[in-house]
């Protein structure tokens, strides 16, 4: 491992089993009966072992949007044209894009970091200028990126965490763009589950029925490439990956190692979560699935993953929006948790 990439094998703590345990009690004397509220019971005790704290919450979140185009989007796989990433990125500056008007209502700390989109953006004080190079190379005839700047995107996931840190964030979200980008993560998917395409590609930005079958076709070729030189997740990064996946993957890491709790996005990031979690188990533990969206092949990953989603609404966006969607609910689970009345302070009968 070259010293760029050690930092990834620094050490995972698990969360607090005590302070699990104390938040199940905690729940168990709640004026409810015992599970009545689902998921949201199961969410909010991980997060007290996560936030070591027993009534946990979710004031201060960090919402980290990473850029960069690809270019295999030269083969034709997506709806839209890859100017779209950079003109994508002023616009989440400006406050008009989906995460941009989530992250206002959620008061999160919002930041667009671009790692390298074809066309310069316009500069922005709101954008980090991350810029590895003009986007991937078309991993359709090459290796998408080199050990370099695949060293360079994860170290830009590891700064982000690091600015989450300093702003006191007590959750992590990220999130991407990039026209294409849903061909990476299927095939980066493909190569970890050691899947076929069929079975994980879907239509992304809205491709039709032969749309769909092209780049099926596309990732299946790209795949017998780079198949025998995948041996490890990095390299599968390396090989089919984008700079704003790998950035996720590097900042899914770093969270986990930092102890701060993440809440994974859509597909795409799911991929990145997989790729996190091959690297270094111990990352799972650290990881909230927000939702499970349209996209064909985001239930394989969350299976994989061992995930269930908090919500299903069909949504097929990225941008981190469906982890935004899903915070009010984790927050409402907080305050659940912390000021609901017990069976004895409400003089309320348990059960017989
Ligand atoms: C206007 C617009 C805004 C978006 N915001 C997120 N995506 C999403 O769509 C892209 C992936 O789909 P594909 O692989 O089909 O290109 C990513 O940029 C993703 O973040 C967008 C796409 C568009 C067109
Ligand atoms: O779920 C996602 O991350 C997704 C799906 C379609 C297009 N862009 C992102």
């Amino acid at each position: 491992m070259n010293a760029p990439l050690r930092w990834l094998h620094h050490a995972v703590a698990a969360p607090s089993a005590a302070l699990r345990e104390q938040a199940r009690a905690h729940q168990a004397q709640l004026t409810k009966p015992a599970g009545a509220l689902g998921l949201l019971e199961d969410l909010v005790i991980e997060l007290a072992a996560m936030q070591h704290c027993l009534r946990p919450t979710l004031e201060r979140v960090q919402i980290s949007i990473f850029a960069a185009d690809h270019g295999v989007a030269a083969e034709n796989v997506s709806a839209f044209p890859q100017a779209v990433t950079a003109q994508m990125v002023d616009n989440f500056a400006r406050g008009g894009a989906a995460i941009s008007v989530l992250a206002t209502e959620l008061d999160a700390h919002f930041e667009v970091i671009d790692l390298g989109t074809m066309l310069p953006s316009a500069p922005h004080a709101r954008v980090r200028r991350e810029r590895i190079a003009a986007g991937t190379a078309n991993f359709a005839q090459d290796a998408a990126m080199s050990a370099a700047q695949l060293a360079s995107a994860l170290g830009s996931g590891h700064a982000a965490v690091q600015r989450a840190r300093a702003q006191q964030a007590q959750l992590f979200i990220g999130g991407e763009m990039g026209i294409a980008n849903t061909t990476s993560a299927s095939a980066l998917a493909c190569l970890l589950l050691d899947a076929e395409p069929q079975a994980l590609v879907g239509r992304g930005t809205g491709l039709d029925d032969a749309g769909l079958a092209h780049k099926i076709s596309v990732i299946g070729h790209a795949l017998d490439r780079h198949r025998p030189h995948c041996g490890t997740p990095l390299e599968a990064l390396a090989r089919v990956g984008g700079f704003e996946i790998a950035a996720l993957c590097g900042a899914y890491i770093a969270a986990a190692q930092a102890g701060l709790p993440v809440l994974v996005d859509g597909f795409i990031c799911s991929a990145a979560a997989l790729a996190a979690c091959r690297l270094q188990p111990g990352v799972r533990d650290w990881l909230l699935f927000s939702h499970c969206g349209a996209e064909a092949g985001h239930a394989r990953l969350l299976e994989a993953l061992r995930a269930r989603g908090l919500l299903d609404l069909q949504l097929r966006l990225g941008e981190g929006s469906g982890a935004a969607l899903a915070l009010p609910l984790l927050r409402l689970a907080c305050r659940l948790h912390a000021n609901m009345a017990s069976f004895a302070q409400a003089g309320v009968s348990g059960r017989d």
